[in-house]
């Protein structure tokens, strides 16, 4: 009797597209901008496209409050100003759009998030991932930032599925440290990739951006794709992202990677990949999870 082949976790091929692009202080402009850029993506063929973290704003906590909107939850109907530019340019594109990430304000509590935002080709929000793990810390001379200052942390992960293609985790920048929420959300829910928003900065950018993204890539052989803001100029005040927007194969090789100025990058994720890089070093069939027991309840394949 033949046995039924497993689909692959990316059941086919995916264009993705990494939107890297530069937020001023003008919101209506951001969105405007964004349109273009999702617009260019998807006439080159990209299905889903991402973008950065605060896309909508400047990255800073004096901004968060200014900028927030109240936004809906997951299949419901909302009236901010991005939520239906969002929205709108999914419908208009048929693409799954992964909104990056804008100050949320939390209707009831007053309470301040970063969120991400996530449409189907139809319109419909298919998810919603408020940042677990806030960005707070102080290194002398060098950067000392205190999200939570403003903000309060998620409680939840963010697995969202895409029927045609299979399901992504969502993370937002400092996310990407904590490599709990990647593993949990490929070994325990079979994502195919992790995407991360993010807005890394010019003292741990160098050192940890790759660093991170090939890690959490190569953990869990699967794809993970980080999408920066542009880097504003030398001479411009405020906080300085990284850039370098890329997208990591499951064996953890760069496919593809950006500068630091306005770029977009679009990268075919091939459908048996994943199963091919864990064929060759299959650490999935090889956890000793007697020897590591601590752990085992939260990493371990259902
Ligand atoms: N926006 C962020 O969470 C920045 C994270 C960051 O720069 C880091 O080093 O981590």
């Amino acid at each position: 009797m033949a046995t039924a082949t497993p689909l692959p976790l990316l059941k086919q091929d995916l264009k993705v597209g990494l939107v890297q692009m530069l937020p001023g202080s003008d919101k209506a402009n951001n969105l405007v901008q964004a349109r273009n850029k999702i617009r260019r993506a998807a006439s080159m063929g990209a299905k889903l496209v991402v973008l950065p973290e605060c896309f909508n704003s400047p990255y800073g906590t004096d901004h968060f409050p200014e900028y927030a909107e109240v936004l809906p939850e997951v299949n419901q109907e909302g009236e901010s100003e991005t939520f239906k530019a969002l929205k709108d340019i999914a419908t208009e594109h048929n693409i799954y759009l992964l909104g990056g990430s804008i100050p949320e304000r939390e209707e009831t509590s007053g309470k301040l998030y970063n969120t991400s935002l996530t449409f189907s080709p139809n319109g419909t929000l298919i998810g919603k991932h408020r940042k677990v793990h806030l960005f707070d810390i102080s290194i002398p001379g060098k950067i000392h930032f205190q999200e939570s200052l403003v903000l309060s942390p998620g409680k939840d992960i963010t697995i969202i599925d895409l029927p045609e293609y299979g399901k992504i985790g969502v993370g937002i920048c400092y996310d990407i440290r904590f490599p709990e929420l990647a593993m949990i959300s490929a070994r325990k829910h079979g994502v195919f990739a992790m995407f991360y928003p993010g807005a890394f900065n010019l003292t741990t950018g160098p050192l940890h951006w790759e660093l991170l993204a090939r890690s959490r890539a190569t953990d869990n052989q699967i794809f993970v794709g980080v999408v920066s803001p542009a880097r504003s100029k030398p001479t411009d005040a405020g906080y300085k992202a990284y850039g370098h927007s890329m997208m990591v194969d499951p064996n953890g090789e760069i496919l593809c990677e950006a500068l630091e100025g306005e770029e977009l990058l679009v990268q075919d994720l091939e459908a048996g990949r994943i199963e091919e890089v864990r064929q060759g070093i299959p650490v999935y069939s090889q956890r000793r999870w007697e020897v590591y027991p601590d752990v085992a309840g939260v990493g371990k394949e259902e």
